[in-house]
């Protein structure tokens, strides 16, 4: 199935589930060298993160502890413009090493505002794991951003967690948008 279709959009394969697998192991194994003898906890940004994550703690083998997090953001009324709001970040993180688990870093905006409300906390290490990232659409670099899966160009995917008007999210798959060409005349 190298292409599909998702409400009004098409898509077209871009990587394929055992390649997601292969990376994901990877990661995996780096994570139990670099943490080896400490008891990390993993924070999956929901929603879009919960098969990467589910796939990724799999391939843990050292003592861990698990957690997630949802944000959500709408247009308020102040000239700040987007106002955010955090929902289900553990409490307990002080002294503690923090590894954020992302499915996608595009502007950045997300991470910088969670990364922001999980330093309150003073935690003893953060680190961001992403399985996507477009580096082209970053707003401002990310020096936690440590493990990444799959460095991308600046188009629209979806599959494998990430959604499109809220579908797709159970592809096995990563899709991306097909660019539409012009009809003439
Ligand atoms: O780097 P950014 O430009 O901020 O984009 C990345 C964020 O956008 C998506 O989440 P979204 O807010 O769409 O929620 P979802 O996970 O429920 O899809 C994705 O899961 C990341 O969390
Ligand atoms: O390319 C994307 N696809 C789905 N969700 C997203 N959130 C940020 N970028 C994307």
């Amino acid at each position: 199935m190298n292409n599909i279709q998702i409400d009004d959009k098409e898509f077209e394969i871009l990587i394929q589930n055992e390649n997601i697998a292969k990376r994901t192991r990877l990661i995996g194994i780096q994570i139990n060298v670099d943490y080896e003898d400490r008891c990390p906890i993993f924070i999956g940004v929901l929603n879009g993160s919960f098969l990467f994550m589910a796939d990724l703690l799999k391939e843990i083998t050292i003592s861990c502890e698990i957690g997630f997090i949802k944000v959500s953001s709408y247009e308020g009324t102040e000239s700040s413009g987007n106002i955010r709001e955090t929902f289900g970040l553990p409490n307990d993180l002080e002294n503690r090493d923090i590894i954020l688990i992302e499915d996608i870093v595009d502007t950045g905006l997300t991470l910088s505002y969670i990364l922001n409300e999980v330093y309150k906390q003073n935690p003893a290490s953060v680190k961001v794991c992403s399985l996507l990232l477009k580096p082209a659409a970053l707003k401002s670099p990310i020096n936690e951003l440590e493990y990444v899966g799959f460095e991308l160009t600046n188009e629209f995917v979806v599959g494998y967690g990430l959604d499109y008007n809220g579908l797709g999210r159970n592809l096995k798959d990563i899709y991306r948008a097909k660019s539409v060409t012009p009809q003439l005349p």
